[in-house]
């Protein structure tokens, strides 16, 4: 009787053995699969010793609430920047080309945390007007950032004006340029269909504005 409750116990120490290595096992394999998981350019390295302790995520997202209020206009100018927020420059822009894909492209960049972009085209270098408005002008139409991050702009519209490459220069003669291409029929046809829709959209506009008067 006692032997039969020896193997018994035994039998069921056995089973938790096995259930506890196995839990062990699993976790080690899961935390070497989280770690393969780092950015394949881990911002912590640009961040330094303080910047460690801060990023990534549960800043970001403390930082994006922040502006996210400050824009609603409960958060004033003076506590964004008590935060090491600051507008910078860009690091690199996206210059087209037009159609190309590079909403999809500036979106997909934004997913790192190392990287800040501006929400709209500023057509800064393309545009005359804008640019005599001086190189301040468009610093402050730049988004909020921590000064180790990458700020990043698209406007298409630089790929295809003469002025542009001068004028980007004197601003960074270093700085990084993007361009992303497309089947060249597809983008024609994309670009002109958005061309010809608009144009219809400004008719139709006209048409009824006189239909008014
Ligand atoms: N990943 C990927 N691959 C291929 N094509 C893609 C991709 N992402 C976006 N798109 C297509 O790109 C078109 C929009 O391009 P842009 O964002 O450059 O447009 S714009 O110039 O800023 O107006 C738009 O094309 P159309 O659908 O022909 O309008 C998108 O569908």
């Amino acid at each position: 009787m006692l032997f039969k409750q020896q193997v018994w116990l035994r039998q069921k120490l056995l089973v938790l053995g096995s259930l506890a290595v196995g839990s062990l096992l699993y976790l080690v394999a899961r935390v070497g699969s989280l770690d393969r998981l780092q950015p394949i350019c881990p911002i912590e390295g640009r961040f330094g010793a303080r910047g460690q302790a801060e990023f990534p995520l549960r800043a970001l997202q403390f930082k994006r609430g922040l502006l996210h209020e400050f824009r609603k206009g409960n958060v004033s100018k003076e506590q964004v920047r008590l935060h090491d927020l600051v507008q910078q420059l860009p690091k690199a822009i996206i210059i087209g080309v037009r159609k190309g894909g590079t909403r999809a492209l500036l979106e997909m960049l934004n997913l790192h945390p190392a990287v800040v972009k501006a929400s709209q085209e500023i057509h800064f270098f393309d545009n005359d007007e804008n640019y005599a408005k001086g190189i301040e002008w468009y610093r402050k139409k730049m988004p909020f950032s921590y000064p180790q991050q990458i700020t990043i702009e698209k406007s298409p519209a630089y790929f295809i004006t003469e002025e542009v490459p001068e004028r980007i220069y004197k601003m960074n003669s270093s700085i990084k340029l993007l361009i992303i291409v497309r089947e060249p029929t597809t983008r024609a046809i994309s670009d002109y269909t958005q061309v010809l829709e608009g144009k219809e959209g400004r008719i139709k506009l006209i048409t009824s504005l006189r239909s008014w008067q």
